[in-house]
């Protein structure tokens, strides 16, 4: 039995819940992408069909071949049959004839073999075009953004850039594929109806329109509203996928911490919002349709009690009633379509400008029109008073200047922050200087075309990426063209042989997703052997020996120095014992170079170095 206490209490837990539901979670929200649907914008849509000017030729002629015979076949059939009735069934004469009456029926079923062709024409047709469209827009995109450069991603969080090539393109496709032909096609018949009614019998094609109005903004305003309110399921949805996959991806962090309860609680805090938003869009739906049954059942009846009166008159005959029902069931079909498409063109507004908007960005790093190839280089480099700031007014590097030879190795040292990265980033080219010039055998490098800079860069990142394939394949991400023997003497040359050997397919092993299977140690060893099989005049090191266990550094000390032998390399370590080597140590402290010099210089000097090398052998 309900009692006043639990009732008051379930009150208050749904009052608690409603208004949970109404708090969104702030994480996997990237506000712009929330807008559903935008105005119409003409600029913007005919930027959208421009995609369509490629399949002019194949468009163009079937598009007059579909609207003539789709025009055509839906206005004559009822006619037909109206003139059937009038003519061969129950003439004025009352002489019916059956003669009349199978040429008429032979030719509604000609009529409907030629109109059944056509729509099995248009949909194969149109999806095809449709896909190709979508296929297009989605190659420019990610070849677009391909071309961005760090600061672009690094304002973005991944799951909206994700977004974008994934939903707000899908969301074109209907458009693409079911929408714009058939509007002509649609408002071709509208046209076409109205004037036949009002050829039949006007004062009856105006009382059956007066529904029209009220079809109009039902298809058009609740359908926009049911489309919303799918649209903020999708949404929901969307967010939860970007939950899970945090969620699975972080799952032994969350083990570890014992977190799971509170992942859960968020999960479940998700998962409400998104029935809320189901249970709200089914119930859009359900009005909907009775609704729009109401609306035809008025229609219809407006028509059999008028259009009864005007035959009981003789303004009228029985066939031109029964064209007027067929005609006016014919009616709403282009009328709900259009109201469809409508709603579709707003949401295609509001996915297309997001889409250019990446499309309209321009690389921050950029290739000048008069942008020279770079010759295989030497390898000096120079920095020229260079000055970064990622954000403005806060410098990451202040004035830094140093000359590098060719096959010099270079240490970059200094404290978490000190701008070692940034360095590296700006020889890259990742990023443009604020101020100052960063140049390769002499050139600018803004002035050189990216690929053939960054084509004799070679870069070992301690977050080594391994894409999905096969261990063959992501050594030879360094050189396409390598040959396999060349991928395996790589592989030898910096000791990632041995663990390769010994694994279940050897060089054809899969390696899933990102190299979860694969230990940090070895990932790195597979990235040293990608490097140097791409041979690279300048090679970056950073913090590429952090993984490595002692015992395998000291095997790869000697790769190292193979990997090294006759290129620039600039190295990032914490790990101070492996840069002992190098040709020059600088040391950086906050964005600025605090000395330099050799390993034994530095020590002397009893500097920075000298402290930091002495930290870390206090603690070992
Ligand atoms: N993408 C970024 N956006 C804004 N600021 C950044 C960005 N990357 C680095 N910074 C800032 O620039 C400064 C230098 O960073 P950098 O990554 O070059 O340091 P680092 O010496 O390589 O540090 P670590 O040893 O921790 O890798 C830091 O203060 C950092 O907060």
């Amino acid at each position: 039995m309900r009692t006043a206490a639990n009732a008051s209490s379930t009150e208050h837990e749904s009052a608690a819940h409603a208004n949970e539901v109404k708090q969104q979670p702030s994480r996997f929200y990237y506000p712009d992408d929330e807008l559903i649907e935008k105005p119409f914008n003409w600029a913007q849509m005919r930027r959208l069909f421009a995609y369509m000017r490629p399949y002019k030729r194949q468009l163009l002629p079937a598009l007059i071949v579909l609207i003539i015979v789709d025009t055509l076949t839906k206005l004559s059939i009822p006619f037909l049959i109206s003139y059937a009735i009038d003519s061969a069934i129950a003439p004025k004469d009352m002489d019916p004839s059956l003669r009349m009456l199978y040429i008429v029926a032979g030719t509604i079923l000609g009529l409907y073999i030629v109109q059944w062709a056509a729509n099995t024409y248009r949909i194969k047709f149109m999806s095809m075009i449709g896909q190709r469209i979508i296929y297009d827009l989605r190659a420019d995109l990610f070849k677009h953004i391909q071309t961005l450069s760090f600061r672009f991603y690094d304002k973005r969080p991944a799951g909206s850039v994700l977004v974008r090539i994934t939903n707000d393109v899908n969301s074109l496709q209907d458009l693409f594929t079911n929408g714009a032909i058939n509007v002509l096609v649609d408002l071709l018949q509208l046209v076409g109806i109205v004037i036949i009614l009002m050829f039949l019998n006007v004062k009856l094609a105006i009382a059956v329109m007066i529904t029209v109005p009220i079809m109009f903004v039902v298809s058009t305003r609740l359908r926009r509203h049911i489309r919303m309110a799918w649209q903020d399921v999708r949404i929901k949805q969307s967010r939860i996928n970007s939950h899970l996959n945090e969620a699975i991806q972080g799952m032994r962090v969350t083990q570890a911490y014992a977190q799971e309860q509170e992942n859960m609680k968020f999960f479940d805090k998700m998962n409400r919002i998104n029935k809320a938003s189901f249970d709200r869009a089914s119930m859009m739906n359900q009005t909907f349709s009775p609704i729009i049954e109401v609306t035809s059942a008025i229609g219809g009846f407006i028509l059999f009690w008028y259009g009864s009166h005007l035959i009981q008159v003789g303004a009228i005959t029985v066939g031109v009633l029964f064209a007027f029902a067929q005609y006016v069931g014919n009616f709403w079909e282009p009328i709900n379509r259009l109201g469809m498409m409508y709603s579709q063109m707003l949401i295609a507004m509001a996915s297309s400008e997001r889409i250019f908007e990446f499309m309209d960005e321009k690389p921050n790093v950029d290739e000048n029109k008069q942008a020279k190839q770079l010759p295989v280089v030497k390898g000096d480099i120079q920095l020229d008073s260079v000055v970064f700031e990622y954000e403005a007014g806060r410098p990451a590097i202040r004035n830094i200047s140093f000359d590098v030879e060719a096959g010099q190795s270079i240490a970059l040292v200094g404290h978490t922050g000190s701008g070692k990265t940034t360095i590296i980033s700006l020889i890259s080219r990742f990023y443009d200087p604020t101020e100052g010039r960063v140049l390769v055998d002499g050139q600018d490098i803004r002035h050189v075309q990216l690929n053939s800079l960054r084509t004799q860069i070679g870069i070992v990142m301690q977050d080594t990426f391994i894409f999905s394939g096969t261990i063959r394949d992501n050594i030879r991400f360094g050189r396409l063209d390598a040959t396999d023997e060349e991928v395996e003497a790589a592989a030898r040359s910096v000791h990632a042989h041995e663990f390769i050997d010994q694994l279940p397919m050897g060089y054809d092993t899969e390696v899933q997703e990102r190299g979860s299977a694969l230990s940090m140690g070895q990932r790195q060893l597979l990235s040293f052997a990608r490097a140097l099989l791409a041979d690279p005049r300048i090679l970056i090191l950073d913090e590429a020996t952090a993984s490595i266990d002692t015992d395998t550094e000291i095997k790869i000390q000697n790769a190292l120095k193979t990997l090294l032998k006759g290129r620039t390399s600039f190295i990032i370590a914490h790990r101070l014992s492996t840069i002992r080597d190098c040709d020059r140590i600088i040391v950086l402290n906050q964005g600025v170079i605090q000395e330099q010099g050799t390993h034994d210089q530095l020590m002397d000097t009893q500097g920075t170095y000298y402290g930091l090398v002495a930290a870390q052998f206090k603690y070992m």
